[in-house]
C-alpha cells in the first residue's frame, strides 16, 4: 500500500532547457525501496483498471503495444488515436503519488494515464501530449517504475535547427516534469526494446481543461 511516508524525499534535480522545450529530471525521486513498493502495488491484480485497446489505421485493428488507464476527476475524460477513455475515480494510491507530485513541482493536476509496458517489445511511437483538452502549454509530470527504458525527444524543426535527439533513461522511481512549451515544439517516444524482459509502468499526470474539453 501507498502510505504518506512516501513524502520524506529529499531528491536532487537535473534540468535541460533547449529552444522550444525544457525539462526536469529527478532520477531518485523514490529510494529503491519505495519504488519497488509502488510497482508491486500497481501490478497488483485489481489495483489499476488496464484496458487493451486496438487502434484503427486505413482499416487495419491494430492492438496499442501497451495496456492503459485513464483516472481523473469526475468527466475530465481523454481521447486520443480516435480511443475514448472515461475518467475512473481517484484511488488512494493514485490520489497519494499525485500529492507528492503535486508538492514537488508546484503544478495541479486533474487525471492521470497509466501506461503498462509488459516488457520490451511493448512501446509508445513518436508523438506530443498536446490534445486540445491539455490547453496550450500543457505541463506534463511523467513517473516511471520498473524496467529502465530509454525516452527519446525531438525536435519539430531538427532538420532546420539541427537539435539533437536527446536521449533520457528512465529509472525506476524516477520523476520527469516537461514544461509547458515543449509539447508544441518537441515530440517524445518510448522504442522497444527487445532485450527488456522485465515490466514498467509509467504514470502521466496531466491537468485538463474543462472549457477546452471536446464532448
Ligand atoms: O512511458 C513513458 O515514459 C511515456 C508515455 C507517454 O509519452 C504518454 O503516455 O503520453
Ligand atoms: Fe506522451
Amino acid at each position: 500500500m501507498i502510505t504518506a511516508d512516501l513524502f520524506a524525499s529529499t531528491a536532487t534535480c537535473e534540468r535541460t532547457a533547449l529552444p522550444g522545450g525544457a525539462w526536469d529530471y529527478w532520477p531518485a525521486w523514490l529510494d529503491a525501496g519505495r519504488a519497488d513498493r509502488c510497482l508491486a502495488w500497481l501490478l497488483q491484480p485489481g489495483a489499476i483498471a488496464w484496458r487493451r485497446d486496438v487502434i484503427r489505421i486505413q482499416g487495419r485493428e491494430i492492438p496499442v503495444p501497451r495496456l492503459t488507464a485513464w483516472y481523473g476527476d469526475a468527466g475530465r475524460d481523454y481521447a486520443y488515436s480516435g480511443i475514448a477513455m472515461q475518467a475512473l475515480p481517484w484511488n488512494r494510491g493514485l490520489t497519494t503519488l499525485r500529492a507528492k507530485v503535486e508538492a514537488t513541482t508546484g503544478h495541479a493536476f486533474n487525471a492521470v494515464l497509466l501506461n503498462f509496458y509488459r516488457d520490451g517489445r511493448d512501446s509508445v511511437a513518436w508523438h506530443a501530449d498536446d490534445e486540445p483538452e491539455l490547453g496550450a502549454e500543457p505541463v506534463i509530470a511523467s513517473l516511471s517504475f520498473g524496467a529502465e527504458r530509454d525516452f527519446l525527444l525531438r525536435h519539430r524543426a531538427r532538420r532546420v535547427n539541427g537539435l539533437p535527439l536527446q536521449r533520457l533513461t528512465l529509472a525506476h522511481g524516477s520523476l520527469l516534469l516537461m514544461h509547458g512549451v515543449t509539447q508544441r515544439h518537441w515530440e517524445h517516444c518510448l522504442p522497444k526494446r527487445t532485450g527488456v524482459v522485465g515490466p514498467r509502468v509509467n504514470l502521466t499526470f496531466r491537468f485538463i481543461h474543462p472549457d477546452q474539453h471536446t464532448e
